[in-house]
């Protein structure tokens, strides 16, 4: 499930996600909530993820709040252009604490890396709060797909690890994979 802020970039985020494509222009805000199923290759399994795309906006809460307790993960967005964003995440956070299941998969991603504006949220800023809560953490871009595709498949791996009761495999660690395999924003910018 996707959430954080109006206007972060969930929906984009998911488009990129699922057909590859960035929604630009208008920006189109999402009415309560809608989902996308996308399969995805694992080690040679086959994941289906079923991604919650929320509504951002204060008057949808109670709508999306319902949907928390049925999510096995949660991407939690900012926007990197926008600190009220950022500075909302410890009240996402709060609620999540409230309403999702207490061992629920969380990532923090900060997302619209690729902007021209400026990054009024830094990156170290991101580090910081995801260290304080344990979260593993990315920066992302909807609009280069720069991080898109592996903060999914993280989520899946984890996902899939949990589910497999017996396995030969190594343990996979998300925190870990994700902060190998994250790529810096530095190589997207214009
Ligand atoms: N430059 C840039 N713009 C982005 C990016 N992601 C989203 N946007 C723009 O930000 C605006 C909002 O994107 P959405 O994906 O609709 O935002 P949302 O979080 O789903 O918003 P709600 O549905 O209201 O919760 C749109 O105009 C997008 O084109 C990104 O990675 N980079």
């Amino acid at each position: 499930m996707l959430v954080g802020d109006s206007g972060v970039g969930k929906t984009c985020l998911l488009v990129r996600f699922k057909d590859g494509a960035f929604l630009a222009g208008t920006f189109i805000s999402t009415v309560g909530i809608d989902f996308r199923n996308k399969v995805l290759d694992v080690d040679g399994m086959k994941v289906k993820l079923q991604i919650w795309d929320t509504a951002g906006q204060e008057r949808f809460r109670s709508v999306t709040q319902a949907y928390y307790r049925d999510a096995h993960a949660l991407l939690l967005l900012y926007d990197v252009t926008n600190k009220a964003s950022f500075d909302n995440i410890q009240a996402w956070l709060t609620e999540i604490q409230e309403h999702a299941q207490h061992n629920v998969v969380l990532m923090l991603l900060g997302n619209k890396v690729d902007s021209a504006q400026e990054h009024v949220v830094k990156r170290e800023d991101g580090e910081k709060l995801a260290k304080e809560y344990g979260l593993p953490f990315m920066e992302t871009s909807a609009k280069t797909g720069l991080n898109v595709d592996l903060a999914f498949l993280a989520i899946a791996k984890e996902l899939k690890q949990r589910t497999m009761k017996a396995s030969s495999e190594p343990h996979f660690r998300l925190h870990e994979y994700v902060k190998r395999e994250g790529r810096g924003a530095f190589c997207c910018r214009p």
